[in-house]
């Protein structure tokens, strides 16, 4: 039996599908991402089986890339020997707004309210749904199980959660919530199985295509650079972050639409509207412009400022930890971030940093460094597939049983 775990984003859809052992969930044994799925775009599937690494055109007319796409994966689970069958999908859903704190099993009624927070994630949310419908349409017989990247910081303390604004706009609803939080979950399980100091004041940097830091303490969030929506806090590749709301009310006075500025804060903003070349760090790491270096550095810039806004809140710092494609793979932002930060003790390992690009944990700070520095290949995939099998073993009453892959036609 396995779990397989889906991330239907706007333009991919990544899996990757985790046996389940005496009803543990183990690495996956299957990994892989489908590409190419804006309306122009040309899909592909690339995924990782038995140690081989295999990639497929999506062709095809007539059905949304996305409904190719999920016959393609179909397809390939149908087909691969060997892999196990599948038990439950458990997607990530970036928003469970006030009601969902943590994970649930999809129903129509659970459906019908994550859709009324579409506009609080409108590069996620509505995306994230699609492939919810689409999977129940595909494996009807399957439990899906939706968890929030929000659930992770429903420990957040009001003082943290609440905006300087009146108390019945909080009450509406209107707050932080955080996100990448199955990220963050994953990022902590891994410390606080290998630091003893995993449960101190722990500052987690999210480096990916969205990005975000979070502070915890005692292994809970508290603290977190993402707000309302997946906009705020850091810079991201095509999002802006924290950005004076002053900016918004001057360009409606000169006649901006909500459609206009979403997409200058979604998609036009971040490293590809700073540099004018690329959302894409590997790119601008590569261009050596004078763009590409000014968006690199307000990148690191605002991962420093807003690194001393969560050490200040949890009052020091035990442990720093890098993920995310950036935070995992990119050493040279690592190094400069930690140089930045050494008045509180951090002291990277210049060689130990350079070589921690393996996809695998590595810790690299200095002797004497007074800080923990972790690099943690994130797996927001297992961490999903963990809460399905955690509802499963539960035994819910929801959850029927049906243990095998059943595919509709
Ligand atoms: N070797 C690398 N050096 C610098 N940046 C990298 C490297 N590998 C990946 N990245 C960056 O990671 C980002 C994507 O992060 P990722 O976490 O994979 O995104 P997503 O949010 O889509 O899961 C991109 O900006 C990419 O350029
Ligand atoms: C919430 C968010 O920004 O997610 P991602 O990094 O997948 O875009
Ligand atoms: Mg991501």
């Amino acid at each position: 039996m396995a779990i397989l775990a889906v991330n239907a984003g706007s333009s991919s859809l990544k899996f990757s599908l985790h046996p389940l052992q005496g009803g543990q969930v183990q690495p996956s044994v299957l990994t892989g991402c489908i590409e190419g799925l804006e309306p122009a775009g040309a899909p592909e599937m690339v995924w990782s089986f038995a140690g081989q690494r295999q990639r497929q055109a999506i062709t095809g007319q007539g059905d949304s890339p996305f409904q190719r796409a999920l016959a393609s994966l179909r397809s390939l689970l149908a087909d691969l020997e060997g892999a196990p069958p599948i038990r439950a999908v458990a997607h990530r859903v970036v928003h469970g707004g006030q009601a969902f704190r943590e994970s649930v099993l999809v129903t129509d009624a659970v459906l019908e309210r994550l859709e009324r927070l579409n506009s609080l994630a409108p590069l996620h949310q509505p995306h994230n749904l699609a492939g919810v419908r689409s999977f129940r349409q595909a494996f009807p017989a399957l439990p899906q199980v939706a968890c929030f990247d929000t659930a992770f910081h429903a420990s957040l303390p009001d003082v943290a959660s609440a905006f300087a604004l009146p108390a019945s706009l909080t009450e509406q609803g209107v707050r932080r919530y955080g996100f990448h939080g199955l990220s963050y979950q994953y990022i902590m399980d891994t410390l606080l199985a290998q630091s003893p100091r995993g449960r101190g004041r722990v500052l987690m940097a999210h480096l990916g295509n969205g990005a975000s830091l979070c502070a915890a303490q005692d292994g809970r969030s508290c603290a977190t650079s993402m707000g309302f929506s997946a906009l705020d806090g850091l810079m991201m590749g095509t999002r802006s972050g924290t950005l004076d709301a002053g900016v918004l009310l001057y360009l409606m006075e000169q006649g901006w639409d909500h459609d206009r500025i979403q997409k200058l804060l979604y998609k036009q903003s971040g490293l590809l509207g700073v540099s004018g070349i690329s959302a894409d760090m590997r790119r601008l790491r590569a261009d050596g412009s004078v763009a590409a270096q000014r968006a690199i550095d307000q990148f690191t810039y605002r991962v420093v400022r807003e690194s001393g806004a969560m050490v200040a809140c949890m009052g020091g710092l035990d442990v720093l930890a890098f993920s995310g494609g950036i935070g995992e793979h990119d050493a040279v932002l690592r190094a400069q971030v930690c140089d930045r930060l050494g008045w509180l003790g951090v002291k990277i390992d210049t060689e130990r940093n350079a070589l921690a690009t393996q996809d695998s944990v590595q810790v690299v700070h200095a002797p004497g460094s007074s800080v923990e520095i972790w690099v943690v290949p994130t797996d927001e995939g297992r961490v999903a597939a963990r809460e399905a099998a955690h509802l499963l073993h539960q035994g819910d009453d929801a959850i029927a049983p049906a243990p095998v892959l059943e595919m509709a036609d």
